[in-house]
């Protein structure tokens, strides 16, 4: 595995790296409207539900993938039915799920699509369960791991010649705050989501590992999900606090094969996200106190921002969509409505206490079932890693082909003269010892037999000689030792040239090394068609392509035999309709009649059922809207409460000349989303009224503050800030009026949700109290930021961007006292 931190990491077809830059889809396919698929599962019922003596609210019918969810307390209302993409029940199986509902997602991103897959449900529902299962038995891995095998199957099902880039990230939003889960033992420091110019939004540095391999993305998954907020609930011991997304991205190699087309080679990016959702909770169900109490107001607040994209989405007039009202809903912003592959698997429990969040649930499931996706090929991103891997890896082997035949080779090439220039010298010198030698052997076995006169003669003679030859073999000798000192020293200075030589070829030697593990180390990171390590997957992954095929068939013949049985009947009923009006008797024709009268009574009786439906399933929404109401009033209060004690400590603790001098200088980043202190105190050269030398800039405004000009013969009028703090009675009042106003638009059919721009400033001075009820317990004046985030209870995500930047600049009426 290969760390890659500082890669950046947005999620939908908009692959962004750190610089955020949008991959440019040339040759990618048309881009055609696709809908988002809905399923639902509905889980077993728990033990504790069973020995709490539940009964089963819900009934699946898988075939016709509808599902109907029983009011047991109001037996004489009709069940409500709801219909899906596929519906699945407690006898289901992990593998069935993920082969029908994840394996087609999982195969597009293989294509170079992207593709996300989210769970959604009430807490307890099984979200967890569907995404990550259980380690084992292996039946029971969840929808994350098998796909984590299905990829890897794939990759090795492949040409030798694709080479594949698997990397694969994890996150988590915890209270609005985005973590790595793969960040390590360091603390896990708070990302921020940045927009490039293209309006892709990713996380500026998330942590991003390459892996070759089921075991290492096997061991993210274990290493992220130990890193996971999660706690008791009431309804679930080891309950998700937050919402996570794992991401897998898969960067693909291949050449061209399609008639048309050169044949060069092609890169394909897909991205896969894996999301699985807090769970959703009533407030007043719980009595979450304390963290638990931010947690889940966090979580209600960030599900019902998705609740209000998808209504966005799906509305058709609405042409502004709320995605930067959270951060899920801007991460998710290609998966809903972009340019990615999603299927959302709603879940359900089957008891009966949990009807209201089934209901719940199904709604908003059934909701998201017509949102459009557009989903494209991602070809050939500009910024591909594989694409630089690859001209990395072609680079440096270039390079080590360019440095020639081996060092060793060369070093070799190099002494061998050398030794074999002194070798030959020795050589000679001992060939010419012999020589004189024989000579002087044959001399003496020659004038052996000789007088002894001659023999004197010829021995001074052979003296002389001797002593001519010794001369001569001294000089040569002489001569030979210079040139032996000669050929020494030459020696010594090649046995230098040679060591500097051998050192620079050991330098060489070691650029090689460093050189070739680099090259090793890259082409590692990449992942072949072939890999011997997962043979076992390719098994699996024909067995299960048979399988899906066979699957497929099935559901083909099903299909088509359903389609002539309906033929069929039709013909029948047409036949017996001509029959009918070939009668010409009087007889008949009553008969025929009345037979008419009966069917337009039967559809009358249905349009009048359907009508009734509606109305129950109007006032099941207007309840579900007091419900919902009643538990954001109840957070709005106890919200109220931290902010008056908040407020206490600072009118008791913090002189007003202090507040106010931080007063001027806080200022809304707008891009992290947060408050901050500045130094923007600047020299005023001429002030109107001679007064200070020095201006603060108003935090809201960000405009120097400036006393307004005062009507002759009237005292000036007081700074825009000392408006009267509102007193408790006054809050209540705001809330109070403001509920009882929305519900009076409501009743004459308005939107009170809509912001008007021809409201009166008492009304947005009513929307300003509301916010200012909403802020949070951060410590000091994160306090605003959270009048931004916290949702109130009629406004909850509807409240448009401008009205919400535009009401905000207004101070907070109690610092004026201060
Ligand atoms: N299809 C299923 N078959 C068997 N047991 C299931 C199934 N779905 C869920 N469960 C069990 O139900 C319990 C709750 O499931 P899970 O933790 O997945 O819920 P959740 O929706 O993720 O909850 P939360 O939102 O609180 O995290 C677990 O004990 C889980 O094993």
């Amino acid at each position: 595995m290969k760390e890659n931190r500082g890669r950046g990491h947005g999620l939908g077809l908009m692959r962004s790296n750190s610089t955020g830059s949008s991959v440019s889809s040339s040759g990618g396919s048309a881009r055609r409207a696709e809908r988002v698929q809905v399923v639902v599962r509905c889980r077993p019922m728990l033990e504790k539900e069973i020995t709490e003596g539940r009964s089963n609210c819900v009934v699946v019918d898988t075939a016709g993938s509808t599902i109907q969810v029983k009011n047991l307390k109001q037996p004489e209302q009709a069940p409500k039915l709801f219909t899906f993409d596929r519906t699945y029940d407690a006898s289901s199986s992990q593998r069935q799920l993920y082969d029908d509902v994840a394996h087609p997602i999982v195969h597009s991103v293989m294509c170079g699509y992207n593709g996300t897959v989210l769970a959604y449900g009430q807490t307890a529902s099984g979200k967890t369960f569907t995404m990550d299962g259980l380690d084992d038995p292996p039946e029971l891995r969840g929808i994350i791991p098998q796909a984590f095998e299905d990829i890897f199957s794939h990759i090795q099902g492949s040409q030798s010649s694709d080479n594949f880039l698997v990397r694969a990230s994890y996150l988590e939003i915890h209270n609005e705050e985005i973590r790595d889960l793969l960040a390590g033992p360091q603390p896990m420091t708070r990302l921020e989501l940045k927009e490039n110019v293209e309006g892709t939004v990713y996380v500026k540095n998330l942590t991003s590992i390459t892996v070759q391999s089921v075991a290492d993305i096997s061991h993210l998954l274990t290493v992220g999900k130990k890193s996971r907020s999660v706690g008791a609930t009431l309804m679930n011991q080891d309950s998700s606090r937050s919402h996570s997304i794992f991401t897998i991205t898969v960067e693909a190699s291949a050449r061209s094969t399609s008639a048309g087309t050169d044949g060069s080679m092609h890169i394909r990016v897909g991205k896969l996200n894996l999301v699985d959702l807090a769970g959703s909770e009533r407030l007043n169900k719980t009595g979450a106190t304390g963290d638990r109490f931010r947690e889940l107001t966090n979580i209600n607040w960030s599900l019902s921002a998705l609740g209000n994209v998808i209504s966005a989405l799906v509305d058709g007039k609405s042409s502004h969509v709320p995605y930067r009202d959270s951060k899920l809903t801007r991460l998710l912003q290609d998966s809903l409505g972009g340019n990615t592959r999603t299927v959302m698997i709603a879940n359900i429990g089957p008891a009966d206490y949990n009807y209201d969040e089934s209901v719940s649930t199904l709604r908003y499931a059934n909701r998201a079932k017509s949102i459009k996706n557009k989903p494209r090929i991602n070809e050939d991103p500009k910024d591909a890693i594989l694409r630089e891997f690859q001209e990395e890896i072609a680079r440096l082997r270039a390079q080590l082909q360019e440095s020639g035949p081996g060092v060793d080779e060369r070093i070799q090439n190099k002494v061998e003269p050398m030794t074999q220039n002194a070798a030959d010298r020795e050589l000679e010198l001992q060939q010419l010892r012999a020589k004189m030698q024989e000579d002087m052997e044959h001399q003496v076995s020659l004038h052996k037999s000789m007088s002894e006169q001659a023999m004197a003669c010829i021995k001074a003679d052979f003296e002389r000689k001797a002593q001519y030859d010794m001369e001569a073999l001294k000089a040569e000798k002489e001569r030979s030792d210079e040139e032996k000192q000669r050929i020494a020293k030459q020696l010594q200075q090649q046995l230098m040239e040679l060591q500097t030589h051998y050192q620079a070829l050991a330098r060489e030697k070691e650029d090689r090394d460093v050189l070739a593990s680099k090259l090793r180390a890259l082409e590692e990171k990449l992942v072949h068609g072939t890999n011997n390590d997962n043979e076992k997957l390719l098994e699996k992954a024909k067995q299960k392509e048979l399988e899906l095929a066979l699957r497929e068939q099935q559901l083909q013949e099903k299909e088509s035999m359903d389609e002539e049985r309906e033929r069929k009947i039709a013909e029948l009923e047409e036949a017996q309709l001509m029959a009918e009006e070939k009668c010409n008797t009087m007889e008949e024709e009553v008969e025929m009649k009345t037979r008419k009268l009966r069917k337009l009574m039967a559809r009358y009786q249905q349009s009048k059922n359907e009508l009734s439906a509606l109305r129950t399933e109007l006032q099941d929404t207007i309840h579900e809207f007091q419900r919902e109401r009643a538990d954001m009033f109840l957070s709005l209060r106890s919200l109220d409460q931290q902010l008056q004690l908040k407020n206490f400590l600072i009118d008791k603790f913090i002189p007003a000349d202090e507040l106010n001098k931080v007063m001027r200088r806080v200022h809304w980043d707008e891009e992290n989303e947060s408050w901050n202190l500045v130094q923007n105190v600047v020299p005023l050269r001429s002030v109107p009224y001679g007064g200070p030398t020095r201006v603060s800039i108003d935090g809201f405004t960000k405009q120097p503050l400036l006393r307004p000009n005062s009507a002759i013969g009237r005292s000036r009028p007081p700074l825009r800030q000392p408006e009267q703090p509102l007193s408790q009675s006054e809050r209540d009042r705001y809330l109070v009026d403001n509920i009882l106003k929305m519900d009076l638009e409501m009743s004459e059919g308005r939107n009170p949700f809509e912001f008007d721009k021809t409201r009166s400033s008492s009304d947005a001075d009513v929307e300003h109290a509301l916010r200012e009820l909403r802020a949070d317990d951060d410590p000091y004046f994160s306090g605003y930021d959270s009048v931004q985030k916290q949702p109130a209870p009629a406004l909850a995500g509807a409240r448009p961007k401008s009205a919400r930047t535009k009401h905000h600049r207004h101070p907070r009426p109690h610092t004026a006292t201060r």
